[in-house]
């Protein structure tokens, strides 16, 4: 086992999806995996593997905030070998043409958050998603009824109670979605391990309208969020999102078809 994660080796999948609430990792594990099992309760933040349609995954929370979320994914690049890692996170919406329910795609991740500072001393390093799942949860997205975006977060340190309207304005002004808490520390540790991740959040309020979901929708407008983020990593990790060729306008045969 790893320092705070309490699986042996080969327990843990290449691919991982990684909930802030080990609650949803449980839910996820339940609703969505078929013989999964548990491989770590330590801390209480909760780890699953089993498969999805044949091939295996694993479901680990990390709770809340980038110095919690950077030791499970240090761990899991470091002594799990795991390849993938898709955060399936809650959000709220920071731009008007953001609604509650809705899914955000993360492209990129601002940050109040001195992690990358300290990691390349001052200067403003720019944490992006990888690209092909990103390309991936788009086409998964637009296979399903849902509404979603694509565009850059705020991973935010200090503002869950602090209330900062006019930075938020500004920051919408340069084209932020939405605030959570992990996206961009969590695409920092990727590049550094040479690994990929995304973040594929459900916004459940709006910052800016005070609108929230009940309890109920946010489990359905969550397991969205879940199927988008599986059907990406495995599209990826199967060769179905393989990279367009630079320069080409059209999609190459997907294998199979
Ligand atoms: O729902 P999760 O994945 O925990 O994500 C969001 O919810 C928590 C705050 O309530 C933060 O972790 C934030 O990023
Ligand atoms: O981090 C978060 C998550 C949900 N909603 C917010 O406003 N912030």
């Amino acid at each position: 086992m790893s320092t705070h994660i309490g699986a042996q080796p080969g327990e843990i999948a290449p691919v991982v999806l990684l909930p802030g609430d080990p609650k949803r990792a449980q839910w996820i594990a339940e609703a969505f995996l078929e013989d999964a099992t548990c491989y770590s309760e330590v801390r209480g933040m909760l780890g699953f593997t089993g498969t999805w349609q044949g091939q295996r995954v694993s479901v680990q929370g990390s709770g809340m905030g980038q110095p919690s979320m950077a030791i499970y994914v240090n761990e899991l690049f470091d002594e799990y070998d795991v390849r993938s890692i898709v955060r399936v996170g809650s959000c709220g919406a920071l731009s008007e043409k953001v609604a509650v329910r809705d899914v955000i795609i993360a492209s990129g991740a601002c940050t109040d958050s001195a992690m990358n500072r300290i990691t390349f001393e001052g200067l403003d390093y720019a944490p992006v998603a990888d690209f092909g799942l990103l390309r991936a949860a788009v086409d998964a997205a637009e296979a399903r009824d849902v509404t979603a975006h694509v565009g850059l977060i705020f991973s935010a340190d200090s503002s869950f109670y602090a209330s900062r309207p006019e930075l938020m304005t500004r920051m919408v002004s340069y084209g932020v979605l939405g605030v959570e808490m992990e996206a961009s520390a969590l695409y920092t540790i990727a590049a550094h391990w040479e690994r990929k991740a995304l973040a594929v959040c459900t916004v459940s309020d709006h910052v800016v309208t005070g609108e929230e979901t009940s309890a109920e929708e946010r489990e359905r407008t969550f397991a969205d969020m879940v199927e988008i983020a599986l059907t990406a990593a495995f599209d990826l990790e199967t060769g179905h999102a393989a990279p367009r060729e630079l320069g080409s306008t059209s999609s190459p045969p997907r294998p199979g078809v």
